[in-house]
């Protein structure tokens, strides 16, 4: 029988977890979401058809997985909520909250239990998300495998033993679709003041992405061979990419994820205090 999964929100990243679920054949009847509200559960439990309930302490009961989705700055109370209900009989906590340690989760919670930490992404809503995972030493390689089944029906799932290469994970693909939106912003631009219209560019921009990344990971050579074969000796793009490097792209990506990754710190360390 399937593991019964009850998600605490009902929001993006919930939605996207139980979508990608359902699409790869978990049963609807053994999924259940919360929300304080019945007007935000209407439309996820007729989307999916899945169980809903207003009520965050009975919808945990007898559930094997509970997923916190909801906001970090709500989470304390939330956890103070489904204290006793937790307690009773211990299920996997899986939290995809950002910043929350799985040690302050599980103090929150009422002490002694099996945490997986996860940074999912965005892209998850279109089956195409990246998730890094940590475990706390109570959990055991049933329920990593099924905290793995749950974020694989999303998209690729990396695990990591140390639980503050989150903050790191977070730089590389929790914060990262932004840093790509924002490129194909400044490409969009770009594009129009060379005279493209603006809506072109941008769909040029986009599928130009998409077959890159589809590129690297289906090929067997590295990003740099993969850039070196675009660059005739000569051409347009080795002044593109000269401009690139001489401008500094290296260091303000690394700069940049460095200031992601001091941030994630520095929630932690505030949200935790409590
Ligand atoms: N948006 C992003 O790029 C990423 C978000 N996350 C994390 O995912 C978590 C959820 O974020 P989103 O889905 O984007 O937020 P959202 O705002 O779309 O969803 C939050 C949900 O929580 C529900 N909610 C509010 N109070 C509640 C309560 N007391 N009990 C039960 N449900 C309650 C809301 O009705 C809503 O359905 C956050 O902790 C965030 O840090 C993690 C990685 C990436
Ligand atoms: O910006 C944030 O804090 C969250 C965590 C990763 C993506 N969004």
């Amino acid at each position: 029988m399937a593991s019964q999964v009850t998600f605490i929100g009902a929001g993006n990243m919930a939605s996207a977890i139980i979508g990608g679920m359902i699409e790869s054949g978990y049963p609807r009847d053994a999924i259940t979401a919360t929300a304080p509200h019945e007007d935000a559960l209407a439309p996820i439990r007729e989307r999916l058809g899945i169980h809903t309930s207003t009520d965050n302490a009975a919808a945990v009961s007898e559930a094997d997985v509970v997923v916190l989705a909801v906001k970090p700055q709500i989470m304390h109370d939330v956890c103070a909520g489904l204290r006793d209900a937790v307690q009773a009989h211990k299920p996997l906590i899986l939290s995809v909250a950002a910043g929350l340690s799985a040690d302050t989760l599980e103090a929150w919670l009422g002490g002694e239990l099996a945490v997986v930490r996860c940074m999912p992404n965005t892209p998850s809503l279109v089956g195409a998300g990246a998730a890094g995972l940590y475990a706390n030493g109570r959990v055991d390689g049933d329920q990593r495998r099924l905290a793995t089944e749950l974020l694989e029906a999303v998209g690729l799932v990396e695990w990591v033993e140390e639980e503050a290469l989150l903050e790191a994970v977070t730089a590389v693909s929790g914060s990262a679709p932004a840093y790509f939106f924002l490129m194909f912003e400044a490409m969009e631009e770009a594009g129009a003041k060379l005279g493209l219209p603006a809506d072109t560019a941008r769909r040029l921009a986009m599928q130009t992405a998409f077959g890159a990344a589809r590129m690297a990971m289906d090929s067997d050579k590295t990003p740099g061979e993969l850039k070196r074969n675009v660059m005739s000796p000569g051409g347009t793009t080795e002044r593109a990419i000269a401009h690139l490097e001489d401008a500094g792209l290296r260091r303000i990506m690394a700069e940049a994820m460095d200031a992601c990754a001091t941030r994630a710190r520095e929630m932690a360390e505030e949200l935790g205090k409590r």
